[in-house]
């Protein structure tokens, strides 16, 4: 309740604004603009502020839900209510067509994709006879509640605010669960996300369809608002503006799409209005000075202005705590350690010329902390990358549990029982060490986008929670809970990475540098939780470079130089070798 109290407030407010007594009916219209502006930088909030997909192209989507309800109700005769699903059906079609295609475009080519397909649907929309080419569509109808029809901006004031808010409410509640912090794992790399389970297309294409629902059904209000659709408010200059609004908002911040599109809506109005009367008319000033005054704001509040606001609130809104009495089921545990977990034989992997693995062959048995050393460049990460399925082996084999991983995607070996850690720490720097770690549960739990929108999934939910709770206080970072993840020292966040690791309940544990960064009380601690998770029935693979750590921890030592092992077995063995004396502890000395 206490959460969704500023949403109330909010919906109180705007219900009573146009029943002010005198108010100029033209603050209803920017309050109507505001509104359908809203809608499409909320989508782009969750397109690129949270899944970091960056899309100049939201307009075109406007345009299908408005064209779709322009040709049906006109052409066709079809109620304006019914066009609603098919305009929103057809923004979402086209959003699956574009996507599949986009989705795969990374780094600069993914926002010069969506400026390009933005530019050719503004072109098709102006040349296709039956949307009316240049002139578009005009005559469609309102829309109307009996015999109430929705003429006049206030009267379809409520509609399209009623949009705006349960729109909101949808996002927020899929932003707050195991399908919201998918999404929001993107923004960190594929690497990370995919590793516990997370197929990173599907949610980028979930969260490119689902804002382009968003900007259909504002292109679906303003078709029926203004009563005629033409291709300009579709073309690429909106489609830009659209993503001002969300970034000059908050570009991860919903409420952020909110007073961006209050912000950009009223200040070139207010440009629009006044400046003609101080520069005598000159054209095209305002756009001028509207920039420069959104150049500014940004510097004033570079991650957007609703995160700005929200740093001066006295009070920061509570989270409940998780119920940490709530269980998820358990993998069974191999009884002895007699079982081989991890089998590696002859792996081997090339990037060109340099042979980073060089047909290694080694075990990890059940109930076994095995260390996988060497001096940097020896193809330890590579080893790691080849087993969780980030690399494919050149050659080779790799079996978890008697089954072959060599050629199996993250997503699939996550699901055998192994989870790891990374060299470089891969966690989302502004979620919470608590969602952090719940991400590490995603395959323990089974609720679905709709489900989360409709908050179906608080039990499921729930126990998600309990368990990411239960890891960091097993971790020991009960205290840094409702932190964010970004505020901890770099050995902290290693602690919440494999937090977020144990949440997977593996059978085996990868840890890449685990202890780098840690003092020696925590490495103390760290060896510790290790040895217990072993004595608990857990597996433990690692890589480390902290030698007084790795032969007090280990029970068997892997020694690798130049992709190729060169000496295996106890760590008074290892020690006391000759060739790892000259390889690696020589080089070190
Ligand atoms: N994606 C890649 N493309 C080309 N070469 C690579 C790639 N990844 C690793 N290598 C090369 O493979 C070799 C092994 O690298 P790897 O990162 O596995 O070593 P490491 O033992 O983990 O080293 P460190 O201890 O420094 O992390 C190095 O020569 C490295 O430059």
């Amino acid at each position: 309740m206490t959460q969704r109290l500023p949403l109330i407030i909010f919906a109180l407010v705007m219900a009573v604004i146009p029943l002010v007594p005198d108010i100029p009916p033209f603050w209803i219209v920017l309050l109507d603009n505001i509104g359908l502006a809203a809608l499409v930088a909320m989508g782009l909030v969750l397109l690129t502020g949270v899944g970091g997909l960056t899309s100049f192209g939201q307009a075109a989507f406007c345009g299908f839900g408005a064209y779709t309800t322009a040709v049906l109700t006109t052409a066709y005769g079809l109620s304006p209510w019914l066009t609603l699903p098919a305009s929103l059906l057809v923004s979402g079609i086209a959003a699956v067509v574009l996507g599949i295609v986009t989705v795969r475009l990374s780094g600069h080519y993914l926002p010069l994709g969506t400026i390009a397909w933005g530019i050719g649907l503004f072109y098709l929309f102006s040349k296709l006879e039956f949307l009316g080419r240049n002139d578009g569509i005009s005559g469609i109808p309102p829309l109307s509640i009996g015999s109430f029809k929705m003429l006049s901006p206030d009267a379809i004031y409520y509609a399209i605010w009623v949009a705006v808010l349960l729109s909101a409410l949808l996002t927020m509640n899929l932003l707050d669960s195991r399908t919201g912090r998918a999404i929001r794992a993107l923004r960190r790399g594929h690497v990370a996300a995919e590793a516990f389970g997370v197929q990173t297309p599907r949610a980028k294409l979930l969260v490119f369809i689902y804002a382009a629902v968003l900007a259909g059904l504002s292109g679906w209000l303003y078709a029926h608002f203004q009563r005629a659709a033409n291709p300009t408010p579709f073309g690429a200059q909106a489609g830009i503006e659209y993503l001002f609004i969300a970034v000059v908002g908050g570009a991860g911040y919903v409420w952020g799409a909110v007073l961006g599109a209050g912000i950009v809506v009223v200040l070139k109005e207010v440009l629009q209005s006044y400046l003609p009367y101080i520069f005598g008319g000159q054209s095209q000033l305002e756009t001028i000075v509207f920039g420069i005054m959104l150049v500014l704001l940004l510097q004033l509040a570079p991650s957007g202005v609703w995160p700005w606001l929200m740093s001066w609130l006295p009070f920061k809104p509570a989270r409940k705590t998780p119920d940490t009495s709530l269980k998820l089921e358990h993998r069974e545990r191999a009884p002895g350690s007699s079982s081989v977990l991890l089998h590696i034989e002859k792996a081997r992997k090339q990037f060109g010329g340099v042979i980073a693995v060089n047909d290694v062959s080694f075990d990890v048995n059940a109930r076994e902390i095995v260390a996988l050393i060497g001096p940097n460049g020896a193809g330890k990460s590579t080893t790691f990358n080849l087993i969780t399925g980030v690399l494919t082996a050149t050659s080779g084999k790799i079996s978890v549990l008697g089954k072959e991983v060599e050629n199996a995607p993250p997503q699939e070996v996550v699901k055998l029982g192994v989870s790891r850690t990374f060299q470089h720490v891969k966690l989302v720097p502004d979620m919470t060490v608590l969602e952090n770690v719940a991400i590490g549960a995603h395959l323990r739990g089974n609720s679905g986008a709709i489900s989360s929108m409709l908050r179906l999934d608080r039990a499921d939910e729930a126990k998600l929670l309990a368990e990411a709770a239960r890891q960091i206080e097993r971790v020991g970072l009960s205290d840094q809970i409702d932190q964010l993840a970004g505020s901890l020292s770099l050995g902290q966040q290693r602690i919440v990475e494999i937090a977020r690791a144990l949440c997977v309940d593996p059978m085996l544990l990868l840890l890449d540098e685990p202890a780098a960064g840690l003092r020696h009380m925590e490495k103390q601690r760290l060896a510790a939780l290790l040895r217990q998770l072993r004595d608990g029935g857990m597996s433990v693979l690692l890589v480390e470079h902290d030698m007084g750590f790795v032969m007090d921890l280990a029970d068997r030592i892997v020694v690798l130089d130049f992709g190729t092992k060169i000496a295996e077995g106890t760590p008074a063995a290892i020690k006391t070798n000759p060739e790892v004396i000259k390889a690696y502890l020589g080089a070190a000395a």
